[in-house]
This record gives structure tokens, sequence and C-alpha cells, in this order.
């Protein structure tokens, strides 16, 4: 990528990012030089993407961040690129953030990435959600762009904690989604489970994330 392409993304350079991102910002901003060089070359983000990156993807990433439990461990599922994954550990360096990954390119990728990015509250976990069940907990499982929302809450509730929440970044469809997920979200033992729209920054679309807390039973 060159000097010229990186601008093509209107936010680029953008006086807002470093006072939204605040104390994460130096993390954050490398993470994007990575991907920008990076991301096209390895497979990870398309070449299109880079003219929205920040608005498509950090900064819809971003939104995570105050939707995470106060304290604790968070899985990143399907973590690929590293989003919400990375973003979410720069901006929350009070949680432990595992970054789960079956792809071997990716989970190579994703372990460069805490390396230079410093992050030393996150690790890299290569598996897929149903085989690591078991293995490790969390008190909030994130994901985006991984599967359809009834995959997804089959996929957490054995990964989750009691009263732990999935927090499940998803587009405009996401209250259909909720809704054809109903009878799955009562069997799996979820409860308040609703839609969110997380706002990052003025101009930029809000997120829509679902939310849900496994209560840590589930009906036969
Ligand atoms: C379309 S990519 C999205 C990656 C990233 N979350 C993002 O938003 O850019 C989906 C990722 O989910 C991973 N994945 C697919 N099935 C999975 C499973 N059962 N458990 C964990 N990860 C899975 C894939 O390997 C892939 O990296």
């Amino acid at each position: 990528m060159t000097v010229a392409d990186e601008h093509l993304d209107p936010l680029s350079g953008d006086p807002r990012l470093p006072t939204f991102f605040g104390a994460a910002w130096p993390q954050i901003s490398s993470f994007d030089a990575l991907l920008r060089r990076e991301g096209p070359v390895r497979g990870l983000v398309g070449p299109r993407e880079l003219g929205r990156l920040w608005e498509r993807h950090l900064l819809n990433s971003a939104t995570v961040a105050g939707l995470l439990p106060a304290r604790g461990r968070v899985i990143d599922l399907g973590s690929g690129a590293g989003l919400p994954g990375v973003v979410a550990a720069a901006m929350r360096p009070d949680l432990e953030v595992v970054l789960l990954e079956p792809m071997l390119r990716r989970t190579e990728w994703l372990t460069e990435v805490v390396e230079t990015l410093g992050l030393t509250n996150a690790r890299v976990l290569r598996g897929r959600a149903q085989d690591v069940a078991g293995a490790i907990d969390a008190d909030a499982v994130t994901c985006r762009a991984v599967a359809a929302l009834d995959k997804l809450l089959a996929w957490s509730a054995p990964l989750l904690r009691r009263e732990g929440r999935l927090v499940a970044l998803k587009g405009e469809r996401a209250p259909e989604e909720l809704d054809l997920a109903k009878l799955a979200l009562r069997k799996l033992g979820y409860v308040d489970a609703q839609v969110r729209q997380a706002a990052s920054i003025d101009g930029i679309e809000p997120t829509h994330v679902v939310l849900a807390t496994w209560e840590g039973t589930r009906v036969r």
C-alpha cells in the first residue's frame, strides 16, 4: 500500500481519533498501520476495505469497549484479523483478552500483532469455540462477522461463566436475528437479550450490538 492509498480513508488523520481512543491511541494507530500494510497481502482485509478501515472496522470494533464487564476475562470468538479483540484489549487493559481463532495463518498474524503492540493483557488461542469449551471460560464473549446469532449463542454459552455476557457485533438486521433466536436463547439459558446501538464518533453510524447474559442454567 502506498501513502496515497492510505489517504483514501476519509478518517485517516482525523484529529478526533486520538481523542476518542485516548490512552489506547498509540496501540490502535499501530494496529491501523499494520492492517493497512499487511492485511490485504495476508488475506485478512480486502483491499477495498482500506478506504473504510476506521469506520467499518476499527471504530465499529471500538464500540465493544464500553459494553464489557468491569473485570475478568473476555474471549474474542473468531478473532480473524483481530476484530474486535485487539481493539478491545488496547482499550481495556484492565481485562484479560483471549483471541480465539482456528486458522493457523490467522493465529500467526494475531501473535505478531499482540507482540508488536505490546498487548500484555492479550493472548492467542488456536481452536474452534466448540473445541475449547470446558478448557477455558470467560466473563464475556465478543464476536463479529463469525456466524448467525443462533450459532453464536450455542457456541458461547459453554464458554461463559455464570452471568457472563455475549457481546455480538451485528448489522442492521440484528433485531430480526434476535427475534429468530428467541427459542434458542431460552433453551440455552440466556436472559436479558437486547440490541443496543453503540456510538463511536459523531457522523459515524452506530454499531448494532446484541447483548445477552448467560444465566448459568440450561432448559433441557
Ligand atoms: C469473517 S472472519 C471475521 C474475523 C473478525 N472477527 C472480523 O470481524 O474481521 C470469521 C472468523 O471466524 C473464525 N471462525 C469460524 N468458525 C469458528 C468457530 N467455530 N470458532 C472460532 N472461530 C471460528 C474464522 O476462522 C474466521 O477467522
